[in-house]
């Protein structure tokens, strides 16, 4: 499928729904067994499509694994409860990828609830699958796949405390899994009452707050808690998450509650399309435009505003509710379109790689490595986090695309496998780039010529 297409795929009708939960287990060798938790008389469905992944459960099959991520009581378990719930041709296998030891139980307990209790989960040791423990995550799901044929998808559920990104890496990019499984998309639930105070947690690093970096590497946005703000501050909020992540779907809901083919089987990391991300580009700026109207009489848009008494707008409902243009304003969306009918995979990547790995946007002038950053580089540090294209490289075969991913600073480069768009057709391709430090767009331009070779007007950005 592709995750350009306006309209999802739909799932096939289930004969049997099966559950698969894990037990949890102490140590790397004590893998649990798949136990089947529920059985529940099918439900008819809408369509009778079948998606690649669902008719995939036997061995051999890629298995696709998707991230459920977003702050401490945004409503994750409740998705994942939701999803457990809803009827669907998956056999689904939770991973509960716990922060210390007190969340675990509570949260493994809200996991595959459909009237019966769940009593066996898997914990992944050490709580953060991060980094530091991704051998141990790893051996875990390699265990876990020793069960391929007894599920066909993966759900992991992050601590609201999480930095999706190293974990999205570690299925996306290891290459012992990876002839397993895929990193079918990231979904980031949102609480649509708490998100802006959740932003405004300072790292004392200076670094992105997890909530940040949560929305701006979503595939999809879950807006969730609706019931508890009102309908403008809703679609405020809606507007200024598409402003940090232009290419995220966003969906408003209440208590989790989704279309499943919003969340399920999205191949986010492979169908990339040039027309969907022209898209994105296009929403963003009519949210743009509407936000600056909105904002001419309004000190909310001013980031260093706070409220207090001063504030002349007490009128503004939204002083009640969470308020218009307090997201984080310096994680922005820019793309880069090509008006050439290639472009240089090489020059690309080397203009990538002193982006997303020396955290700047380069000139001539190299980087001083053993440099000590001051304040003032720390504040203009480039942090992408999201990268998302689709290029013609001048050194393939014509017309053949390449589809680029990157989460962080890891980056990946591969044949596209969808038929191309017109957009495809006309111009060498687009990326998308989430991050911060991306606001100065002509430094961008000029530093993207540079590196590329390309002439005035054979290249633009918005
Ligand atoms: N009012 C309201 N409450 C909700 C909604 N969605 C979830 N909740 C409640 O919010 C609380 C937190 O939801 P969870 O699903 O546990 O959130 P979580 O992201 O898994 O939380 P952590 O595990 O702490 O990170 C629960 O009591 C839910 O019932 C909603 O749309 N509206």
């Amino acid at each position: 499928m592709s995750s350009s297409d306006n309209e999802c795929p739909t799932l096939a009708p289930v004969a049997q729904e099966e559950k698969a939960v894990l037990q949890s287990f102490e140590d790397d060798e004590d893998m649990p067994d798949l136990v089947d938790t529920t059985t529940q008389p099918p439900v008819a469905q809408s369509s009778t499509k079948s998606s690649d992944a669902a008719t995939a459960a036997g061995v051999g099959k890629k298995i696709p694994i998707t991230i459920i991520t977003g702050f401490l009581g945004s409503g994750k378990s409740t998705l994942l409860d939701y999803i457990l719930t809803e009827k669907h041709n998956y056999k689904v296998a939770v991973i509960l990828n716990e922060f210390g030891d007190t969340g675990g139980i509570d949260q493994a307990m809200n996991v595959g609830m459909g009237g019966e209790v769940v009593e066996e989960w898997l914990e992944l040791k050490n709580g953060c699958l991060c980094c530091t423990v991704k051998d141990n995550g790893v051996l875990a799901i390699e265990n876990l796949m020793k069960k391929k044929g007894k599920f066909d998808y993966i759900l992991l559920e992050t601590t609201g405390l999480a930095d999706p990104g190293p974990i999205a890496s570690i299925f996306w990019m290891d290459d012992d899994l990876g002839s397993d499984i895929y990193l079918d998309g990231i979904v980031t639930l949102v609480d649509s009452k708490n998100v802006r105070k959740e932003l405004e947690l300072k790292k004392e690093d200076g670094s992105l707050n997890e909530t940040a970096k949560q929305i701006a590497m979503a595939d999809r946005l879950i807006l969730n808690k609706t019931d508890l703000v009102d309908k403008k501050a809703i679609d405020q909020l809606e507007e200024d998450c598409r402003a940090m992540n232009g290419v995220a779907q966003i969906v408003q809901t209440q208590h989790s509650k989704v279309d499943l083919r919003f969340v399920l089987d999205i191949a986010a990391f492979d169908a990339v399309r040039a027309k969907e991300l022209e898209m994105a580009e296009a929403e963003r700026k009519q949210s743009k435009g509407s936000s600056a109207t909105d904002s001419q009489d309004h000190a909310h848009d001013d980031p260093d505003h706070v409220h207090g008494e001063h504030c002349n707008h007490e009128q503004d409902e939204r002083h009640d509710t969470p308020v218009s243009n307090h997201l984080d304003k310096s994680i922005t969306t820019t793309t880069i379109t090509f008006h050439t009918p290639t472009v240089s995979q090489k020059a690309f990547e080397h203009w990538l790689q002193t982006l997303l790995w020396e955290h700047r946007i380069p000139d001539s002038e190299p980087s001083l490595e053993e440099e000590t950053p001051s304040e003032e580089d720390t504040a203009n540090r480039l942090d992408i986090l999201r990268v998302k294209g689709i290029l013609k490289p001048s050194e393939r075969p014509f017309g053949t695309r390449v589809v680029v991913q990157g989460v962080q600073e890891l980056y990946d480069i591969k044949d596209a496998v969808s038929t191309p768009d017109q957009e495809e057709l006309i111009n060498a391709g687009r990326v998308v780039f989430i991050g911060r430090g991306l606001g100065n767009r002509q430094q961008l331009l000029a530093s993207c010529r540079l590196f590329m070779d390309l002439e005035e007007g054979q290249v633009s950005i918005h």
